[in-house]
């Protein structure tokens, strides 16, 4: 590739070119048939944009609030694990990119940097996402030294009981480090003679008996805002406005769990119509384009996450890449709202999309 990337495929180009093979399959791989991997992109190009013309878009403003918190735009970083294998910075990195283009950090709870190091790295809003270990005791210390290091509210992963079968880590073994955070609490490093490592650390610490009522235990050990991440269907939107969460996140955890699990963009307006604007419903999952963003929030997302993309920045070019891919996604997403004729995210509208199901109804 000749010259500077100018899209988010020519950033994964980059990294593939340059990182070691077992994390750019790790990062980028989805579960067993990769069928969802690839809807999960792919379904966005079925969705096609109405503009409209002849409007004053002298001045666009991107900008938005979420969970109380004003943000340069409606895109925050999905909580991704390890970003030490990607760049030697890790989170670190991804955070004061995150702060330098004003967005909201996700960070994992697996990873290679601390809490209490990216906390202490830059000003940017950062959300804590959790898995809640066997031990629940250590997920409580990590929500209380979350809370303790001013972050803004707790993303727990509901989608993750057991971790799904990405065949490109049984092959390449995929490493399962210490990760920083446990250091004293729990180990772990696995080791599997099944193939991948990460699996074996998931299955040896997550618990997979985790479930509703658990967000209850959830709810009486933070006071801190907690948006569920992982819903897929009307039915289990309902039951987290239920159990009283800040707002859902329409998720398939990138088509690294369930595969055949649908595109999170088919369902996406399911949820928002189940939630009935109780809760703010956010979005992940395939999006490597300002359309994609644009599209979403057509269908109803407060904001979207971004997983993949992030990464590759980060991959490419530490904290700059970051900051160039998010700054990317922001001018593209901006450059769609006024070629589409919306000045503000809330001039976005359900109008300003038609679904590949609606333009086949039109044809009839
Ligand atoms: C390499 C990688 C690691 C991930 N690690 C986590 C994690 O630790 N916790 C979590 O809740 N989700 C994790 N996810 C899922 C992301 O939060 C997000 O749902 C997904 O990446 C969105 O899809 P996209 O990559 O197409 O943007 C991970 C995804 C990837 C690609
Ligand atoms: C055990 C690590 C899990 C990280 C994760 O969520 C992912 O790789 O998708």
């Amino acid at each position: 590739m000749a010259g500077e990337p100018v899209n988010v495929n020519e950033f994964q180009e980059l990294v593939r070119q340059s990182l070691p093979k077992m994390y750019y399959d790790y990062y980028t791989g989805g579960a067993e048939d990769q069928h969802t991997l690839k809807e999960n992109v792919k379904s966005f190009r079925r969705i096609i944009i109405q503009p409209r013309i002849l409007v004053d878009v002298s001045k666009i403003d991107t900008s938005t609030t979420i969970l109380g918190h004003k943000t340069s735009a409606p895109i925050m970083i999905a909580p991704t694990a390890m970003h030490k294998l990607a760049h030697h910075e890790g989170e670190v990195a991804t955070a004061r990119g995150a702060a330098a283009c004003d967005v909201i950090m996700g960070l994992s709870y697996m990873s290679t940097c601390t809490v209490e190091e990216v906390a202490s790295s830059c000003n940017a809003v950062r959300f804590f996402q959790i898995y809640v270990y066997k031990r629940r005791d250590i997920t409580a210390l990590m929500v209380h030294r979350a809370e303790k290091n001013g972050f803004g509210a707790i993303i727990l992963t509901a989608d993750t009981p057991r971790l799904g079968r990405r065949e490109a880590d049984i092959k390449n073994k995929m490493i399962a480090p210490q990760l920083k955070n446990f250091e004293g609490l729990i180990s772990t490093e696995y080791v599997s003679d099944k193939g991948s490592n990460i699996e074996a650390l998931a299955a040896g610490t997550f618990d997979a008996s985790l479930c509703w009522k658990d967000i209850e235990w959830l709810k009486s050990i933070t006071k801190l805002p907690i948006l569920i991440k992982g819903v897929l269907t009307s039915e289990d939107a309902i039951k987290a406005i239920e159990a009283g969460v800040a707002g859902v996140i329409v998720s398939n955890h990138g088509a690294r769990q369930l595969d055949y699990a649908p595109a999170t963009i088919s369902v996406l307006e399911e949820v928002v119509h189940a939630v009935q604007g109780k809760v703010p419903v956010f979005f992940d999952g395939g999006v490597r384009r300002g359309t994609d963003i644009f599209k979403a929030l057509a269908l109803g997302a407060k904001a979207v996450l971004i997983g993949r993309a992030v990464i590759y920045g980060l991959a490419a070019k530490g904290e700059l890449g970051v900051k160039q891919v998010i700054q990317m996604l922001k001018d593209e997403f901006e450059l769609t709202m006024a070629l589409s004729g919306c000045c503000s995210v809330d001039d976005i509208t359900r109008s300003h999309v038609k679904t590949e199901k609606e333009r086949f109804i039109c044809r009839m």
